[in-house]
């Protein structure tokens, strides 16, 4: 397993927003998070990617396991855990090259980006990055004329460069017409066959299209997980969620 989410608690203000939650990620999953507002899904990812501190539980990544409660944000990014949040932060008056080959550079040292040269290397990178995420006719436009569906996938391109292990992503279908989405579930499901990519998102079309296991959540913890048949069919997960 990659990640080992165990017995986990959070409390804000005496109200319990994530449970005694527990569940695990493997390391080439695409894994679907659903469940009703207010569920914990956004404090879930708080939690994994060291924003907020959890009161009980265990969080171990990678092998040997690492023990995410005892690191900083930012060295929870260091070690390989990406996060998409809903609104796309590209620059927008820079072409999706440069924004590319920025965010390649982001793990290196501030002498290397002094000295930064465009290698060829570099190039070839920033064109497979495109190929990934279908902005290869895009590449010299300026990232403000995109449209929202390529911004996302921009920034998804954007966390790619990084090179994550486990790539969290918020509600990616939010605003994209059906072709986007289409898109979009191409690019994640791809992206998750050499790395862990965790979705959380409303649209249940969209997670039946990503095809992969769904954990759902409800109160701070795990209703039900399985395949998507399986949680749709699952009467408590009618009740609290696809029923209403
Ligand atoms: N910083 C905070 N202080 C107080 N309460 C909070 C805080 N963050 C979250 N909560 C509460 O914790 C619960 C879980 O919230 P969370 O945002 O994780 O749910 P969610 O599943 O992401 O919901 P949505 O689908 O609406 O995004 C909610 O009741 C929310 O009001």
């Amino acid at each position: 397993m990659l990640l080992e989410v165990s017995g986990v608690s959070v409390t804000f203000d005496g109200f319990r927003a994530i449970n005694n939650l527990s569940f695990q990620i493997a390391s080439a999953e695409l894994r679907a998070v659903i469940g009703p507002n207010g569920a914990g899904k956004t404090t879930m990812m708080d939690i994994i990617t060291g924003k907020t501190r959890p009161d009980t539980g265990k969080i171990t990544y990678g092998r040997p396991g690492k023990n995410l409660l005892k690191m900083s944000e930012s060295a929870i990014a260091r070690i390989g855990i990406g996060r998409k949040f809903q609104r796309p932060t590209v620059f927008e008056n820079q072409s999706v090259f440069d924004n590319l080959v920025m965010a390649l550079k982001k793990n290196r040292s501030p002498l290397d980006v002094a000295f930064y040269r465009r290698s060829q290397e570099d190039i070839k990178k920033v064109e497979d990055l495109a190929a990934e995420i279908g902005l290869t006719e895009q590449l010299h436009r300026m990232s403000g004329e995109l449209s929202h569906g390529q911004k996302q996938w921009l920034e998804i391109g954007m966390l790619l460069a990084q090179d994550p292990k486990l790539l969290l992503v918020d509600e990616p279908a939010a605003g994209m017409t059906p072709e986007e989405r289409e898109k979009t579930t191409d690019i994640l499901r791809k992206a998750a066959k050499t790395r862990a990519v965790v979705v959380v998102e409303h649209d249940m079309e969209f997670v039946r299209r990503l095809n992969c296991r769904v954990t759902v959540l409800h109160e701070g913890s795990v209703l039900a997980e399985g395949s998507i048949d399986h949680v749709t069919k699952d009467q408590s997960v009618i009740d609290v969620y696809l029923g209403r």
